[in-house]
C-alpha cells in the first residue's frame, strides 16, 4: 500500500465547519457524455470565496472541542480540502491492510419554516425527536462517524486497519468542488481503497409494500441522473398584444406532456428484480409466490410496484419537474420561461435514452435543453459476494447494531455514486417525504443507533477475514 499523506493539523483550519461529500462521487459525476442532441454548459463556477470573521473562527474552534480526542489523536491526520471539505486519515497499526473509507456530506438542500412544526434550522427537539434539515440527511452519519471514533478513542482503541473519513460541502450540488477535490488528494497519494460507504438506503420498516417485517438494503449501485434545464425565448411584449402562444404556454404544454408519458416500466430489466426474488420470503402471502416467480408474475408485480412514488422510482427511469422561472410583471409577456426537470435513470437505460425519449415526447424545437450540472449513466454493481470483505463487513455490522434479518443488496434511488450505501437508520413510510421535505427529524434512538453503527463497524473493519453472518434468532 503505497499512502503518504500531507501534514495536516487543526491549525491549518481556515473553512466553515459546514461542509460534504463522497469520493467517488467526483469520479462518476465529472464524467462528461457526447450528446449531440444536448447542448451542454457547464456554468457553475461555485460560490465566492469567504474569508471567516474572528467570531466564527471561535465558533469553529469550540466545534472541533466536540471531538477532542479525536482532534489530538496522533493517529489522526487532518487536512481541510477544496476550502470547506474535511479529509481524516486515521492510521492503524496494520499497514499490510487496505484502508476503507467513509464519507457524509454537511451541506443541505434548503428549507422554509412553512409546514414544519419545528424551524428547520433549529434543532429543536419535540417528544423525543430532533426536527432540522440535515437531520436525516446527512448530519447524522457525519455526527455518527465522528462520534463513533472518538468513543473508541475514549475506550483505548488503536485501530488496526486505516481508514478515512471525508465530508464534503457540496454533495447536494453535485460534489464538484468537495468530492472532487479529495478524488484528486487521494490519487495523488496513489491510495487505493477496501471499500467506500455512503449514504443510501437504510432499514425499511414496512415501505416495502407488503413486507413482513423490516429489511435492511446496502445500496450496491444507484440510478443514473440527467437535470435539464428546459428554455423557450423570443421577444417581451406589451401583454395587451400577446401572441397565439406564449413562453409559458409552450413550455407547459412540454413540460406537461413529459409527465404525461413517463418513462417506461423497466421492472426486471436490472438488478432490482433479483433484489426482490432474493427477499420473496419477506413477503405476505401471495406476494411471497409472485415475488419468487417474477419470470411470470413480474408485469403484474411492477403495476403494483408503480402505484407508490418510491416503488415507481424502482421501476422506471422517474422525471421530476422541479423548477420552473417566467415572468417578471403582469403585463409584460416574458421572453424567457425556463424549467428544470431532474430524470433518475433506470439501470436499464442509458442518458442518451432519456434524451432520445425526451425529445420525441417534447417535439417542439422551439423548447432548448441544456445541462450545467454533471450527468451519468447507472453505474456498474459493486460486489456483494460471500468473499467481498466489504460488503460483508457492512452486513455484519448492520446485523450486530440493528438485530434485523434480512439484509439485502439493493438499487438506491437517489445519487451517491459510492461503492456501498447505507444509513444507519429505521425509517418508515411516513418518513420518507422528510427527505429533502418538511419536518425532518431524527428520533433521540435514532442518533444514537447511528454512533453504535460506526462504534461496530470500525471494529468489524479490523480483520482481513471476510465476517461470517450471524443468523439471529428471530
Ligand atoms: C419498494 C420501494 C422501496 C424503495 C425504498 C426507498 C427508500 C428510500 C429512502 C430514502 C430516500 C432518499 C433518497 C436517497 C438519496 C441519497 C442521497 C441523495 O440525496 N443524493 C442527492 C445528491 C445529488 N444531488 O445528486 C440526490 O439528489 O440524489
Ligand atoms: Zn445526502
Ligand atoms: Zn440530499
Amino acid at each position: 500500500m503505497a499512502i503518504s499523506m500531507g501534514k495536516g493539523s487543526v491549525g491549518v483550519l481556515t473553512g466553515v465547519f459546514i461542509a460534504s461529500l463522497a469520493v467517488v462521487v467526483a469520479v462518476l459525476l465529472l464524467r462528461t457524455y457526447n450528446l449531440p442532441e444536448l447542448k451542454v454548459a457547464w456554468k457553475g463556477k461555485g460560490a465566492p470565496r469567504i474569508e471567516l470573521e474572528e467570531d466564527e473562527r471561535e465558533q469553529l474552534y469550540e466545534a472541533l472541542k466536540a471531538f477532542p480526542r479525536l482532534f489530538n489523536s496522533s493517529l489522526v491526520e487532518y487536512e481541510l480540502v477544496g476550502e470547506y471539505s474535511h479529509l481524516f486519515n486515521v492510521q492503524g497499526s496494520d499497514n499490510s491492510l487496505l484502508p476503507y473509507m467513509l464519507i457524509a456530506h454537511l451541506d443541505v438542500v434548503p428549507a422554509t419554516p412553512e409546514g414544519w412544526d419545528l424551524p428547520p434550522f433549529s434543532g429543536e427537539e419535540k417528544e423525543g425527536y430532533i426536527y432540522g434539515r440535515g437531520s436525516l440527511d446527512d448530519k447524522n452519519r457525519v455526527i455518527g462517524i465522528l462520534q463513533g471514533l472518538e468513543f473508541l478513542f475514549k475506550r483505548g482503541y488503536k485501530p488496526r486497519r486505516s481508514f478515512y473519513i471525508g465530508l464534503g460541502h457540496d454533495e447536494e450540488i453535485g460534489g464538484r468542488h468537495g468530492a472532487k477535490e479529495i478524488v484528486k488528494t487521494l490519487e495523488t497519494r496513489n491510495v487505493k481503497l477496501e471499500f467506500l460507504l455512503d449514504e443510501g438506503f437504510e432499514v425499511l420498516d414496512g415501505v416495502i409494500y407488503g413486507t413482513k417485517r423490516p429489511i435492511a438494503l446496502i445500496g450496491v449501485t444507484e440510478k443514473g441522473t440527467i437535470t435539464l434545464n428546459l428554455t423557450v425565448h423570443s421577444p417581451p411584449g406589451h401583454s395587451s398584444m400577446p401572441p397565439r402562444e406564449s413562453r409559458i404556454g409552450i413550455l407547459s404544454a412540454a413540460l406537461s406532456r413529459l409527465e404525461q408519458n413517463p418513462m417506461p416500466n423497466r421492472f426486471g430489466k436490472g438488478p432490482e428484480g433479483a433484489m426482490f426474488e432474493q427477499l420473496a420470503d419477506e413477503f405476505y402471502f401471495p406476494l411471497n409466490i409472485m415475488m419468487a416467480n417474477l419470470w411470470l408474475f413480474g408485469p403484474l408485480v411492477s403495476r403494483i410496484l408503480q402505484r407508490t412514488p418510491s416503488g415507481n422510482a424502482l421501476v422506471r427511469t422517474t422525471t421530476a419537474l422541479t423548477i420552473f422561472n417566467a415572468g417578471i410583471k403582469s403585463n409584460v409577456i416574458p421572453q424567457t420561461a425556463r424549467a428544470t426537470v431532474n430524470f433518475r435513470i433506470h439501470p436499464a437505460e442509458t442518458v442518451n435514452e432519456v434524451l432520445k425519449a425526451m425529445n420525441t415526447t417534447i417535439m417542439d424545437d422551439r423548447v432548448i435543453p441544456s445541462s450545467d450540472v454533471p450527468f451519468f449513466d447507472p453505474p456498474s454493481i459493486s460486489p456483494h459476494d460471500e468473499e467481498t470483505f466489504g460488503y460483508q463487513t457492512v452486513k455484519r455490522s448492520i446485523t450486530d447494531v440493528f438485530l434485523v434479518e434480512p439484509v439485502a443488496p439493493g438499487v438506491s434511488i437517489g445519487n451517491t455514486a459510492s461503492i456501498y450505501k447505507f444509513r444507519a437508520l429505521v425509517i418508515k413510510d411516513e418518513d420518507l417525504s422528510r427527505f429533502h421535505g418538511i419536518n425532518e427529524r431524527i428520533s433521540k434512538e435514532g442518533i444514537e443507533t447511528v454512533v453504535q453503527f460506526y462504534f461496530q463497524l470500525i471494529q468489524n473493519s479490523d480483520t482481513d477475514i471476510v465476517p461470517v453472518q450471524s443468523h439471529l434468532e428471530l
